[in-house]
């Protein structure tokens, strides 16, 4: 769809930087819960669209670098992607306002709906496929995630799943998460050239990608349970993968599988992957 029928906010009032959004336009509700950034709070807009905002703690992001990036941002449309609005940056805190997901994270949405979601395989793979095409849309604009993940997901009303936060792992200044020794840092959703070399790219978001399936088809369970991640390192570059979800269908792990072949080039694109998955799917109706 054309962007103008996009609900992107129009130009602030004051700047002619259209992803700068006035903060006298903003309305903060109840917190939500906080992430790698600090408080994030409901919003309204011009008192009527829903937002998220989170307001980014001093020392936590490399603001200005950040705030350069959100001109690209805001230009990644698509509808299984929780959609940039804008910033709030002419004053400390800056905001970051993005589009707003009544279910919070996919990851606990899995956990507090197991009883209900356990067995609908056609209902997780829908969610796994939605979470492919938003990534396939970023793989089209050589956009990398670099933290993909069932808590860096989002889901809405009717079951509508959007991948949040892309791209923002390279604003944290925490190197707990930044470097892969780190206590922060994803290890369980990292390929072996990351763990290696910090090597990210969209083939390493879609070996992330085969741990958010296996996420997804736990219902939400912790990849590799209670292992250490030095055990974790060792297991993956020994080339030991996930077992297969008892809810799991064969040819649904063997998708999953391919996203962890230890060569990038050896793993599909999420184009490739959409094809798969969709086959997939139509052979379960
Ligand atoms: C009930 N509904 C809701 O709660 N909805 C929502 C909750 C959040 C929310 C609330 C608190 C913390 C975080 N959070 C979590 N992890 C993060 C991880 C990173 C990286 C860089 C480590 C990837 C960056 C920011 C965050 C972050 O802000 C989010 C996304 C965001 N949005 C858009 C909602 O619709």
């Amino acid at each position: 769809a054309s962007p103008c029928d996009r609900p992107v906010p129009a130009t602030a009032g004051l700047s002619h930087d259209k992803w700068e959004i006035d903060p006298a336009e903003l309305m903060l509700l109840e917190e939500l819960g906080s992430g790698q950034f600090g408080v994030v709070r409901r919003g309204k807009w011009r008192g009527s669209i829903d937002t998220a905002v989170k307001m980014m703690k001093e020392g936590t992001m490399s603001e200005d670098d950040f705030i350069e990036e959100a001109k690209v941002m805001t230009k990644l449309q698509h509808q299984n992607l929780v959609q940039l609005y804008g910033v709030c940056s002419k004053h400390r805190p800056i905001y970051i306002v993005t589009e707003y997901m009544k279910h919070g994270s996919l990851l606990n949405y899995l956990r507090r709906h197991e009883a209900t979601l356990d067995g609908n395989i056609g209902l997780l793979l829908d969610m796994c496929i939605q979470v492919c095409k938003g990534m396939a849309y970023l793989e089209r604009q050589n956009y990398i995630h670099r933290d993909l993940a069932a808590r860096n997901c989002l889901v809405g009303s009717e079951n509508v799943v959007k991948v949040a936060d892309f791209g923002l792992a390279r604003y944290v200044l925490d190197d707990q998460y930044t470097s892969s020794g780190g206590t922060k840092f994803p290890i369980k959703w990292a390929p072996p050239e990351v763990l290696n070399y910090t090597r990210f790219s969209s083939k390493s978001d879609v070996w992330a990608y085969g741990v958010l399936m296996w996420e997804v088809f736990t219902c939400g369970k912790m990849p590799y349970g209670r292992l250490k991640n030095t055990e974790v390192v060792d297991r993956v570059q020994r080339g030991v993968i996930l077992e297969r979800p008892k809810a799991c269908h064969k040819e649904i792990y063997e998708v999953m599988r391919k996203c962890w072949c230890h060569c990038p080039e050896d793993r599909p694109s999420f184009r490739a992957l959409k094809e798969q998955l969709s086959v997939v799917s139509q052979g379960l109706l």
